[in-house]
């Protein structure tokens, strides 16, 4: 400490996700898979964290736990998981669903199949806002669609799940999440499933809603050029560990782990190519 510190020092902000020493692994038939082996990470409030690393290196099953989403099969070794300060290991149930429903945001890989294919778009909205006290009639429902962009929201809310594509499939999802207002938005590969071209209209879109809402994003992507250009801070995950992390142009112009190196070299969306296309 230097002489002219202060006494007490400030309380650092309250993370709105912390995960200590998080391990966890997968039990079935075939044997015992370790997936998350001591993961220490905050995400701090409004903060757009993006997870990167190749696939099996556990960043799907640290999202997971984040909401206590976890498949069946995947235990919980040590560590904990604390959401807006709360240990999810000492909530019931209930208690998780109603964290979930209130504060947690997830955006589906495959949008369309999210939607129930039996409803017109306009009763899922009804059912999924009604809950929420807000309202449901037409306009309300359409200035909803409008939000995230659907150009006729009128005519899309008359339509089925089959009817819309998966750009669209994927604006109405957010609508649906973003309408609970979360504080935090977990989005595992939220464009997958997409067309190139509109995968960068999704992901504006995501990154102005949490900006605006000042919601703390947790992004998993194999998309460094995406990576680099809306992440606040990257973690590279590898074999169920945090190799390293740090501010996002420091971490894929200066990668520190041998691990980082070897991806950012190999990676689609080449963080180096994507700085010179910036540069343009
Ligand atoms: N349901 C499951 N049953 C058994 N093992 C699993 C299951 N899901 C994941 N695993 C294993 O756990 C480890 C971490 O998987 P995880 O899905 O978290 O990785 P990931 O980084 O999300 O990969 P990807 O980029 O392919 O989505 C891997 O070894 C994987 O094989
Ligand atoms: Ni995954």
């Amino acid at each position: 400490m230097t002489a002219n510190a202060p006494a007490v020092p400030a309380a650092p902000a309250a993370a709105a996700v912390s995960l200590s020493g998080l391990s966890a692994e997968y039990r079935t038939r075939l044997g015992v898979t370790r997936a998350l082996d001591g993961i220490d990470l905050d995400v701090a409030p409004g903060e757009l964290l993006a997870i990167v690393g190749e696939s099996g290196s556990g960043k799907s099953t640290v999202s997971a736990a984040m909401g206590r989403m976890l498949p069946r099969a995947c235990h919980i070794t040590s560590g904990s998981v604390r959401v807006l300060g709360k240990d999810l290991a000492g909530l019931g149930p209930e208690a998780i669903r109603a964290l979930r429903r209130e504060s947690l945001g997830f955006i589906p890989q495959d949008p369309i199949a999210s939607l129930d294919p039996t409803m017109r778009i306009r009763r899922q909205l009804e059912l999924a806002l009604r809950p929420l006290g807000r309202p449901t009639d037409r306009a309300s429902l359409a200035e909803l669609l409008a939000r995230v962009k659907i150009l006729e929201p009128e005519r899309v809310l008359k339509l089925y799940p089959h009817e819309v594509s998966g750009g669209m499939a994927q604006r109405i999802a957010i609508a649906l999440t973003m309408a609970r207002e979360p504080e935090i938005l977990i989005a595992d590969e939220p464009t997958a499933s997409l067309d190139s071209q509109v995968r960068d209209e999704i992901l504006t879109l995501i990154v102005d809603l949490v900006q605006r809402s000042g919601t703390s994003l947790i992004w998993i992507s194999h998309d460094l050029g995406a990576v680099r250009r809306w992440c606040d801070r990257v973690v590279v995950m590898h074999q169920g560990r945090i190799v390293e992390e740090g501010p996002t142009a420091r971490v894929l112009d200066d990668p520190r782990a041998e691990y980082t190196r070897t991806l950012v070299a190999a990676m689609p969306g080449r963080a180096d190519l994507a700085a010179k296309e910036a540069e343009r």
